[in-house]
């Protein structure tokens, strides 16, 4: 009898599409699946912003226990929701063909040269760059799973709300009010998906090892180097994005801003294939010594108050 691959998942409906296009694609491969939606503590407390709720991994943690515990051989995650740094005994098999990285805002018709805009966004990459632009704006908190908080914007005043375009593109609910923020740089691996496996599941590790996509993979490994880098294990704002811009070479963007939006540290730059195992490092260290350490010092201090 062939073995069965347990694919675990979030609940919500954009973790239950993600992992759904795994199982299609495993058994289009000819692997028998199953799918178990987990429900996880970040998606349980919806109020609290995240980076109150500890230090990161909220989205993640829950799958990772029923992993351990051998409730599930695989899980499929939304790339930017997973640490940098995963549990022991947890390895990464598969990153899958990226989509669409960008955030855009969706509105409720904003001029946005207007001192009133009031936007929501619970994210603090998001917080950050949208005052940098516009300091005369207002952010107030959102949070919870990609309906929820349309939701929640259909129910208010705001005048918009910052997604993911890839979240509301794959569960078609992208609506006709958005704005591409082409000048917005992306959270690390968004658009990504990720699978990971216990370590001991050969057959499991070798049937999803045949869903990764290499490019992909090495424009995460790149942004992910650099997230890791500069945030030493605490969120930040902090933005990476990496993209071929031809067989032999990645155009590099990636910055830390103050969390009010006032200062931002850039690095731009061409990545050869041969530099793709220390670039993320060495741009993130660039950012560090030109003020990024003391920055990184007074946004741990702030989000400790
Ligand atoms: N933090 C929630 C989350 N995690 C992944 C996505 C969207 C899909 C992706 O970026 O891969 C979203 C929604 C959003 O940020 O609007």
């Amino acid at each position: 009898m062939k073995e069965c691959i347990r694919i675990g998942t979030r609940d919500s409906s954009l973790a239950l599409w993600q992992a759904n296009l795994v199982k299609s694609k495993l058994e289009n491969l000819g692997y028998k699946t199953e799918l178990k939606p987990v429900k996880s503590t970040g998606d349980l407390n919806l109020d609290q912003p995240l980076y109150e709720m500890g230090i990161t991994g909220v989205f993640t943690k829950t799958l990772d226990i029923a992993m351990i515990k051998d409730e599930i051989d695989i899980a499929v995650h939304s790339m930017k929701d997973v640490p940098t740094a995963l549990p022991q005994s947890i390895i990464q098999t598969a990153v899958l063909p990226r989509a669409n990285a960008q955030d855009i805002l969706v509105h409720k018709g904003l001029d946005f040269d207007s001192k009133k805009g009031v936007i929501a966004t619970g994210s603090l990459r998001r917080k950050a760059q949208w005052l940098h632009q516009y300091p005369y704006h207002q952010i107030v908190n959102l949070r919870g799973n990609v309906n929820t908080r349309l939701e929640k914007l259909a129910n208010n005043d705001w005048h918009g709300a910052i997604f993911a375009a890839a979240g509301l593109e794959r569960i078609d609910l992208k609506p006709d009010e958005f704005v591409n923020l082409d000048w917005m740089i992306p959270a690390p691996a968004q658009g990504a998906m990720l699978v990971v496996a216990r370590e001991d599941k050969d057959f499991a590790i070798e049937a999803t090892q045949q869903l990764n996509d290499k490019k992909t993979a090495t424009c995460v490994h790149i942004e992910r180097d650099f997230l890791r880098t500069l945030e030493g294990g605490c969120t930040a704002p902090i933005g990476a994005y990496a993209k071929f811009k031809n067989e032999h070479e990645i155009e590099f963007v990636g910055a830390l801003f103050s969390l009010d939006g006032k200062k931002k540290l850039e690095e731009r730059a061409i990545i050869k294939s041969h530099e793709v195992s220390f670039a993320g490092k060495y741009l993130a260290t660039e950012i560090l010594k030109k003020g990024g350490e003391k920055l990184m010092r007074k946004i741990k201090q702030e989000l400790n108050k």
